[in-house]
């Protein structure tokens, strides 16, 4: 299939020489007879953010679920930090799993903690932290996405935007070198999904990383990204850097990235 590469960026599909944080190696998966992923492979770029894009249901979460070890490929390697995840032991795989920060879709916040305790509660399971330190890191990172004023909060209590900050809080408590978000932009908005995706730049610029935004929503695309990923039919088609995408000539590219109906995409 297609396409351009930007300079300096390992084309899909082909072995790369240089070692990256996420390197996804030919990797396949069928749920039944529904083959999605259909030997999909990428380095994502180090320190830098990669949206991926891709019409509905063609195996965008399902890869971000490999990526954090949730789902295991019938075929392929998910290697992070140069570890294959599935030739280690489940408790090596846990270890690797919280370097990991993840915002899914709704925040995934626990509805019977406070936003503070939510916040919380990864430093609290996995540090020996004192809750005078812990608290420090909470109210920091709270203050930075806008919320230190809803602390005592439950989640049903405070709308979708923040949930959706309150988890980023939350995904950034342990200071992970990888950050994923599963579609940051649902639910919201046009307002405070420009909001959280400039939160999103902002936060990146700060404490830089290696971050994977999901995402349906082009504007969502343009101001986070620094490298696009396009994945269809269970492969990712293209990855490249945002200009070069914005401005490719390739056809389904372009359509997918204007939101044209006309062009190589159909309802398929
Ligand atoms: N655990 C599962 N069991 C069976 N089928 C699944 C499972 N997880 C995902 N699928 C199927 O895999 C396909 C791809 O799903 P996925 O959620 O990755 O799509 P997507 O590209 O993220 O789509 P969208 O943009 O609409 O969220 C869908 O047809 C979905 O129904």
């Amino acid at each position: 299939m297609l396409l351009e590469h930007a300079s300096g960026v390992a084309a899909p599909n082909a072995a790369p020489a240089a070692e990256h944080t996420i390197e996804i190696r030919d990797i396949h998966k069928k749920f039944g007879s529904s083959h999605i992923l259909r030997g999909l492979s990428v380095d994502f770029k180090d320190d830098a953010i990669t949206t991926v894009l891709g019409p509905s249901g063609t195996g965008k979460s399902v890869l971000l679920k490999h990526i954090v070890g949730l789902l295991e490929p019938d075929a392929g390697e998910v290697r992070v930090f140069g570890t294959d995840i599935w030739r280690v032991s489940e408790i090596e795989r846990y270890e690797l799993r919280k370097r990991f920060g993840v915002l899914f879709q709704d925040g995934a916040l626990f509805g019977s903690m406070n936003i503070y305790d939510n916040v919380a509660f990864p430093l609290r399971k996995h540090t020996d932290k004192s809750e005078d330190e812990i608290r420090e890191i909470v109210m920091s990172n709270l203050q930075e996405v806008g919320l230190e004023g809803a602390i005592h909060k439950a989640p049903n209590e405070i709308s979708g935007g923040m949930r959706k900050r309150a988890g980023f809080a939350r995904a950034l408590v342990m200071r992970p070198d990888v950050v994923l978000f599963d579609e940051p932009d649902s639910g919201l908005d046009p307002v405070r999904t420009k909001l959280l995706s400039q939160l999103i730049s902002q936060v990146h610029q700060e404490h830089g990383g290696t971050y994977i935004v999901i995402t349906h929503d082009i504007p969502t695309a343009r101001t986070v990204s620094d490298y696009v990923a396009v994945i269809w039919k269970g492969q990712m088609v293209h990855y490249g850097d945002a200009d070069g995408a914005f401005g490719s000539d390739d056809p389904f590219v372009r359509q997918f990235l204007a939101g044209d109906a006309v062009g190589p995409l159909g309802m398929d």
